[in-house]
């Protein structure tokens, strides 16, 4: 162990200040525990500098144009193209300049502690954290420590790819420039917007993936988002795979199996990411919630073996979303002060306060190309993978308030029902601007609207909403 300079103790210790850890440090406080919040590089994680935040905020203004492009009378008073610099610079301050003032500033005025530096555990409850400043400094935790140090990129075995320097998200999202061309490997959700995204801004894209673009979404809506891609001149090539890949003067040349050479300025690797558990001491302690890959939590994010180390967000594992990850946060901080107060024994209770139910059943993500994808709950698939009896419903969106929203609108959303419950448990709706549309199916689901209550829920007129009324009517309501 290195000389350790300071030492203090509080009852939590949270390791990470990503959105998930600072809901979770607000939460314990909240519930009257001291807790020191630890952070390694900037308070406010991935999503606030190089995720959500930059990446929606580089789509946004091609999604505005193209929208003004699809309606007859705005169309006419488009003369130009998106101007790259303005939306980077816009960029910019959606990504607060790489500075997290104004994160430092919540995390004070909420009373977390806060300590910079890289954390690791040494023995259970007992966190070493490498200030760059005040040096190594230890932190006791009278009861808890949550690990909220979110996820790493995983890198593809591309023969070449470790001696080049090529760009991951974090680049592409932080980018000062828009490359003329650039290189795309990976079909999933990051690879797939930030081609479009940059496509828009001017670079000539070509994306490739060893399987389908986004392979886990429903055909139809695969489908429009790849005909989105194709007007935008984004070159698709599913089902490749790659000999090697090198980098001169010239720029990035990336040879495929059957030989053909692609060259580009630059390339971004969007192949997935996994959780951040290799630095954290967690192979020493021997926990048997943790098999060297994976941390493996019951459903209020207590890791298994333990009674004093949970996991919430991206490190957890479960999903690898922002909105899902601050939902574990929530009740992973209410479970943690109900147990230490008495008030809850363990025991998971679907849907209950200190059981991150909607995990299982009800988590919701867009995809934000444009058209976008919007699904929540589960698909045909997995329902019928946990025995449900499923019915299922699909149309194309086709209303007047798509109509009058856009002209040529295309659409399709579908319901997936337990023919049983007569309940919804998934919906998939594509198309132009549906983000919006879904927390209405989020509702339903995680309600459990008996379908022929839902059948009272009016959509006003004219709206895309529409489409509601017409699958129910599909539903034979
Ligand atoms: C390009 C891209 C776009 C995305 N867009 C969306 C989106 O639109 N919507 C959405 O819901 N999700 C999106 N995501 C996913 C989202 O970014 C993550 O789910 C989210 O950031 C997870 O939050 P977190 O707090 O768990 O982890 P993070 O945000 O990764 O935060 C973890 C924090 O822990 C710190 N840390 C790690 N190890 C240590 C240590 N040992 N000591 C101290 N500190 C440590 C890190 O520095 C970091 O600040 C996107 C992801 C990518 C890559
Ligand atoms: N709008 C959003 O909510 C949003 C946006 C971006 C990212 N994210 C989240 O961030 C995470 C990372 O996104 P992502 O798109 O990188 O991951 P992903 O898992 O969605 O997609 C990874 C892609 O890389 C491919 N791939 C994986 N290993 C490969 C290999 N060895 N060689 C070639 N291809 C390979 C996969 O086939 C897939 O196409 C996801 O969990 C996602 O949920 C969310």
């Amino acid at each position: 162990m290195t000389e350790v300079r300071s030492e203090e103790t509080f009852d939590a210790i949270v390791i990470g200040a990503g959105p998930v850890g600072e809901n979770v440090a607000d939460r314990l406080v909240k519930g009257g525990l001291s807790t020191l919040l630890v952070e390694a590089e900037l308070i406010g994680g991935e999503c606030s500098y190089w995720a959500c935040m930059p990446s929606k905020a580089l789509i946004r203004p091609g999604v505005a144009l193209n929208n003004a492009r699809q309606l007859a009378g705005s169309r006419e008073a488009i003369n130009g193209q998106l101007d790259a610099q303005a939306v980077l610079e816009r960029r910019n301050s959606f990504a607060s300049n790489w500075k997290d003032d104004g994160q430092l500033e919540w995390v004070e005025n909420a009373g977390i502690s806060l300590r910079r530096g890289k954390a690791w555990l040494i023995a259970p409850r007992t966190v070493e954290i490498a200030d760059p400043e005040a040096g190594t400094h230890l932190a006791h935790a009278r009861q808890v420590v949550v690990l909220a140090t979110g996820s790493v990129p995983t890198t593809p075995d591309i023969p070449g790819l470790a001696e080049i320097s090529f760009w991951g998200t974090r680049e592409a999202t932080s980018s000062p420039r828009v490359p003329e061309s650039l290189l795309v490997i990976g079909g999933g959700v990051a690879g797939t917007e930030l081609a479009q995204a940059y496509a828009r801004l001017g670079a000539s894209v070509s994306q490739l993936m060893r399987g389908k673009l986004l392979a886990k979404m429903p055909e139809p809506a695969r489908k429009l988002v790849a005909e989105g891609l194709a007007k935008d001149s984004v070159k698709l090539r599913e089902g490749v795979s790659f000999r090697k890949v090198s980098r001169d003067s010239a720029g990035v040349h990336l040879e495929l199996d059957d030989g053909e050479i692609l060259q580009a300025e630059e390339i971004l690797v969007a192949t997935g990411r996994t959780p951040a558990v290799t630095e954290l001491g967690l192979a020493a302690l021997e926990l048997s919630g943790f098999d060297g890959r994976r941390l493996r939590t019951d459903q209020s994010g207590k890791v298994d073996g333990t009674d004093w180390l949970y996991a919430v967000g991206d490190v957890a594992g479960k999903v690898l979303l922002t909105h899902q990850g601050k939902y574990e946060a929530r009740i992973t901080g209410d479970a943690i002060v109900a147990r230490i107060n008495g008030d809850f024994d363990g025991t998971a209770k679907d849907w209950g306060k200190y059981t991150q139910t909607a995990d299982q059943y009800a988590v919701p993500s867009v995809v934000f190309t444009d058209p976008e994808i919007a699904t929540v709950g589960r698909t045909v698939e997995r329902a019928e993978q946990d025995g449900v009896k499923v019915t299922e419903v699909s149309l194309p969106i086709a209303v007047a308030g798509s109509s009058l929203y856009l002209d040529d609108y295309q659409g399709w959303a579908q319901l997936v029902i337990d023919a049983d419950r007569n309940v919804i448990i998934g919906a998939t709706f594509a198309g132009p601007d549906v983000a919006e549309l879904l927390h209405s199916a989020t509702i339903a689901i995680v309600g459990e609207v008996p379908l022929d209550r839902l059948w009272h829920a009016v959509p006003s007129y004219p709206t895309v909403s529409e489409i509601w009324l017409r699958l129910l009517e599909k539903l034979g309501l």
